[in-house]
């Protein structure tokens, strides 16, 4: 049988707000089947539209609030897990046996904003979070609702190399095709990232914006790299404690709390679960679609010459003078 889209990637009943705006905003084909539309500059499905200017215009943000921003495909899975383990450590210990991450998916236990929360005209209930609420999203920083702005709320970036990136989001499409996977369609879908049409892209101006953030408000925004976190896990989650507030005490490191998070968030351990086989999302995908190498470079795999060239020549273009620089490119 074929399988549906996800929820979100479904055009119906749709909000009459949305509805009007649509015819006027710029609108290309999308990965995958229903159109993208661009919005304040970023390529953004209609659901998901709704369910971001809904948040926009809803969301209160608490001072005591972290968001996680990423950009799909970057590793939101596994720092969704690290976060919900690093702060909740006191409620949730890590040693328990029934942590809430063995018997949940990650994306339960953090929710998207526009993806979950606010998806559908919903009214999201949260007096079931507890203090400090975690949240996650992939809106980029201009389109951000202003009390996350206002508000002493942290957010935490994650990217990872383009390149890795796109490959994971085409393998991620083409899971969500719904009619065939053709040969050709690397080099389609290449062509449209490189041309920023991706979902929230372009990819570029959602890293740098955060970037430039990070570098204006280091209190506020924590940039992270997916690559740093594989290289150096233990520094990368200690420096991440440290900027939440929360730094791992003495006592903690020699009873190896740090390392159980981190055993515990890996991608063999995540993987292997039953919720993350076997479980589904209430929007239609299988949680097992968020786990598929979790290494750093697959795209050697798929890469022609040309598309190499064709990318190294962007991220340089895009990302000079701004000191960010990717590894493993
Ligand atoms: N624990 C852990 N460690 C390392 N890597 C992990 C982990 N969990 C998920 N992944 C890999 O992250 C990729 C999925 O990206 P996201 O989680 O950002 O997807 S989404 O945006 O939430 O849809 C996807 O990358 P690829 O394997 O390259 O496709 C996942 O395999």
């Amino acid at each position: 049988m074929t399988p549906s889209p996800p929820r979100y990637l479904q055009e119906d009943n749709l909000s009459e707000e949305c509805k009007k705006l649509l015819p006027i905003l710029p609108k290309e084909k999308g990965w995958i089947g229903s159109y993208i539309y661009n919005y304040q500059g970023c390529w953004i499905p209609p659901r998901l539209l709704q369910g971001m200017i809904a948040c926009q215009q809803r969301f209160q943000a608490e001072d005591s609030d972290i968001i996680l921003v990423t950009t799909p495909k970057s590793g939101t899975t596994w720092l969704k897990s690290l976060l919900f383990a690093l702060i909740y450590r006191v409620k949730h210990p890590i040693f328990e046996p029934n942590h809430p991450l063995l018997v949940k998916s990650p994306h339960v236990l953090v929710p998207f904003l526009e993806h979950t929360l606010y998806v559908d005209g919903q009214v999201p209930d949260f007096s079931t979070f507890t203090s400090p609420r975690l949240f996650a999203t992939h809106v980029p920083f201009a389109s951000l609702p202003k009390s996350v702005l206002d508000s002493k709320t942290k957010l935490v970036y994650l990217c990872r190399n383009p390149k890795d990136t796109f490959i994971s989001m085409w393998h991620f499409a083409n899971n969500l095709r719904l009619h065939h996977k053709d040969t050709s369609s690397i080099h389609e879908m290449f062509d449209l990232f490189c041309e920023g049409l991706s979902i929230y892209g372009p990819f570029w101006n959602h890293v740098l914006d955060y970037w430039k953030q990070s570098i204006e408000n280091p209190n506020k925004v924590f940039f992270l790299m997916y690559e740093e976190i594989k290289e150096k896990p233990k520094i990368q989650l200690k420096r991440l404690a440290e900027f939440l507030k929360i730094p791992f005490s003495i006592e903690e490191e020699n009873c190896g709390v740090v390392d159980e998070i981190l055993r515990v968030c890996s991608f063999e351990n995540l993987r292997s679960l039953e919720v993350n086989t076997n479980g589904k999302l209430s929007t239609g995908e299988g949680n097992k679609a968020f786990f598929r190498r979790g290494e750093i470079g697959d795209w050697r795999n798929y890469f022609t010459t040309e598309m190499n060239y064709k990318l190294n020549h962007i991220i340089e273009e895009k990302f000079q003078g701004s000191g960010l620089k990717f590894s493993y490119v």
